[in-house]
């Protein structure tokens, strides 16, 4: 599903419809920021990798920063929007997809983790990451290692590092354009 004029589709009630293709998708849960939504919907689109948003987002979706973010690329990713995080977990259950949790809570770094096509990766909000019972819904944690007394790094720089090992495991990178042509 596209974000058809300059609009974010309404939330649907499970993942039904684009669970049918087995690719990695990546899921933000509850996000806060709207430009690091809007980069990780460009991200998306850039790599063909579909979006699950589960919601309340702390923020408007027609909000301006997260337009501007992700600017005409949002009308190339297909978005599904949960109204509850019981919704989504209730439809990823039923369609067989693990959830992969990205966490600062993980012993497994995300280089050691065998990702498979139908995974789904989810990150958690930028205020406050993931509750315990996401971590505890998870199929698997993993962590980017940091140095110690760091932090976490921006979540949009997570989606990518992330999204980069998993599509080069399960060989899900788009074919590029014949040389030449843009
Ligand atoms: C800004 S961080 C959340 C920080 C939050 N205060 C916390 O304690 O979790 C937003 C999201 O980015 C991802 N993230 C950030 N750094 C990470 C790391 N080193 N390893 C795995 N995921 C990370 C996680 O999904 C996290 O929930």
């Amino acid at each position: 599903m596209g974000v058809a004029g300059g609009r974010f589709p309404a939330p649907v009630p499970n993942l039904q419809r684009s669970l049918a293709r087995l690719n990695v998708r990546l899921a933000l849960y509850q996000p806060d920021i709207p430009q690091n939504t809007g980069t990780i919907l460009r991200l998306c689109a850039c790599l063909g990798v579909p979006a699950d948003i589960i919601e309340p987002a702390g923020f408007p979706v027609s909000d301006r920063a997260f337009r501007r973010a992700g600017m005409d690329y949002l009308d190339e990713v297909e978005i599904e929007r949960h109204v509850s995080w019981t919704t989504f977990e209730a439809a990823r259950r039923q369609a067989g997809r693990r959830l992969v949790l990205a966490t600062t809570r993980a012993a497994v770094r995300y280089v050691d983790f065998a990702f498979a096509p139908g995974d789904v990766i989810l990150l958690g909000r930028e205020s406050a990451g993931a509750p315990d019972a996401v971590h505890a819904a998870a199929d698997a944690r993993i962590l980017i290692p940091m140095r110690p007394a760091m932090r976490s790094l921006n979540i949009a720089v997570s989606a990518a590092m992330i999204l980069g090992e998993a599509l080069r495991q399960t060989a899900g990178f788009p074919a590029p354009a014949p040389e030449g042509q843009p």
